[in-house]
């Protein structure tokens, strides 16, 4: 269901919001937020570490622990950073008055960070604010009393803020390649949450046609552990609403919007200048609604900046108890295993194959109606022939013994042209087939195995042609003996007993 906010009172306006940096991390996370020209708010820097406030871009800036720390920062201790924070707390109260908005950002596991950001918060919140953290949890490798220091200070904050966003470091660390530094990923999450504060900001400062108020924030980001959804997307050009919407859901928050299958509450907001038509916005909301269970509640807000040009951008907020998160990370797995699984099923491989297990591999996979040619089936064949040869080897002889000593002929197969032909046309064929692709593939050994074709090849046709040699029940022409010379030497006498030439051969004499 869509609903829609018309009351334009819930909004604030850009004066009475503070974006509050609190240690180091902290203090990167905001000048991020400036170098990224947002207009209008005001940052506050707060840290023990006299350097990091140093070189912060913020205009407001507050020394936590002074005296108690030297300037020289917590060294991991959230007691200290506690305390630290105690020491400033006055300063902390003035900076903070009257702001009805305040977005505290956090990178928790530090000793100034876990320990100054809950007293920050509940001092922002008993003056009054609305009150937002954006708050990084440790990396993985960062180890484990990190890790739970962080925890234990987010839990302490999910009861005093009104909306907590977190954010896994070891999750942004996804922005940038592997082989990218600490640097890099730190630089990357940074860009993500100024994005996140931003969109936020416009959300609830810029009052638009369909307003986005607090409590509907606080609604979509509303359980107490739960990890935020957010993408945000900006696009030009003809079809910039579903440009813009594709982009959002590139975020590694939203993995591709399929963390947001199991959302309960999620929160829309269409920016975009004068040229915004109700069309584009219907489309947007009609392919997000691909992304978002039926039931699942939308609040939608959208809003017409001037500043925007010819841009139009979406913001989806939503969040996912850390219970259900595991679960749609699970379905998430099984679904990329279908779409794997059905993407390889579709697709055609066309690999050439490199060695001939593979050829034989293939050949197995194709369907039965396709000739293959591989090495088993070509030497069975191979071994068939022979062994036929042979069979027809043996059946010659056998007949040679029936015939009673008479010398092989009469009716003829003309078995040596029918061998010729299997040899020629059809295994030969095969082979040439198997030998064009061994020799496309450059592994040795398989021209070894190759050579042994040939051999075999060449064997196997020796002995066709002897076999069909031995076996030949051909018949002869006679020889024309009439007229030819007859054997008698130039000068020489003819041969003559009783009256016989015997230079006439007898077959000539016996005829006269
Ligand atoms: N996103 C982001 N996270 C950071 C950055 N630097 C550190 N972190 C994370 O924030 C956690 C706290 O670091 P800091 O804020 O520097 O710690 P701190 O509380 O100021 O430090 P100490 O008071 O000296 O203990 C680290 O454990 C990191 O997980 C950064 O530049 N960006």
């Amino acid at each position: 269901m869509i609903e829609y906010q018309r009351d334009q009172q819930q909004t604030i306006p850009d004066s009475q919001v503070k974006i509050v940096g609190v240690g180091g991390a902290g203090l990167n996370m905001i000048d991020r937020v400036a170098l990224d020209g947002m207009q209008g708010v005001e940052l506050l820097a707060l840290a023990s570490d006299s350097r990091s406030l140093t070189s912060s871009v913020a205009s407001e800036k507050v020394q936590l622990g002074a005296k108690l720390t030297m300037g020289l920062g917590c060294g991991g201790d959230p007691e200290l950073g506690a305390k630290a924070a105690k020491e400033q707390e006055t300063e902390i109260r003035d900076a903070l008055r009257e702001r009805n908005m305040v977005f505290i950002c956090v990178g928790l596991g530090g000793g100034t960070s876990s320990g100054a950001a809950p007293l920050v918060a509940r001092i922002a919140r008993e003056m009054g604010a609305f009150v937002v953290i954006f708050a990084t949890m440790p990396f993985e490798f960062e180890g484990r009393r990190r890790r739970e220091q962080a925890e234990t200070a987010l839990n302490e904050l999910s009861v005093i803020a009104n909306a907590l966003v977190t954010f896994e470091n070891s999750r942004m660390g996804e922005l940038v390649l592997a082989a990218q530094g600490i640097h890099e990923a730190f630089a990357a999450a940074d860009r993500m949450i100024s994005e996140s504060i931003q969109a936020v900001t416009r959300l609830v400062v810029r009052p638009g046609i369909i307003n986005v108020g607090l409590d509907d924030l606080i609604s979509s980001l509303s359980s107490s552990r739960s990890r935020c959804l957010f993408g945000s997307g900006i696009a030009q050009g003809e079809n910039r609403s579903q440009a813009a919407l594709q982009n959002a859901l590139t975020s590694p928050l939203l993995d591709k919007g399929r963390f947001l299958k199991s959302t309960k509450t999620a929160l829309v907001h269409v920016c975009g200048g004068e040229s915004l038509t109700l069309y584009e916005v219907e489309l947007l909301m009609r392919e997000l609604s691909k992304h978002v269970p039926e039931s699942a509640h939308i609040l939608f807000g959208a809003a017409v900046d001037a500043n925007m040009g010819d841009s139009l951008s979406v913001t989806i907020i939503s969040s996912l108890p850390e219970n259900e998160f595991s679960k749609a990370e699970e379905v998430q797995t099984e679904t990329v295993i279908a779409e794997v699984e059905e993407v390889v099923e579709e697709t055609e491989v066309t690999v050439e194959p490199d060695t001939l297990e593979e050829v034989i591999e293939e050949s197995s996979q194709r369907p039965a109606d396709v000739e293959v040619v591989s090495e088993g089936n070509l030497l069975d064949k191979l071994e068939e022939m022979t062994q036929e040869l042979d069979d027809e080897e043996t059946e010659g002889e056998a007949s040679l013994l029936d015939d009673e000593g008479v010398e092989i002929s009469g009716e003829s197969d003309e078995p040596e042209t029918e061998v010729e032909e299997i040899v020629n046309l059809e295994e030969k064929e095969e082979v040439v087939a198997v030998s064009e692709r061994v020799e496309e593939s450059e592994e040795p050994e398989e021209v070894d195995e190759m050579t042994m074709f040939e051999e075999l090849e060449k064997e196997v046709k020796e002995d066709l042609i002897d076999g069909a040699v031995k076996t030949s029940k051909g018949s002869q022409e006679e020889l024309d003996l009439d007229g030819g010379p007859r054997g008698k030497f130039d000068g020489e006498e003819p041969n003559l007993v009783d009256g016989e030439d015997l230079d006439i051969p007898p077959y000539l004499r016996n005829k006269r």
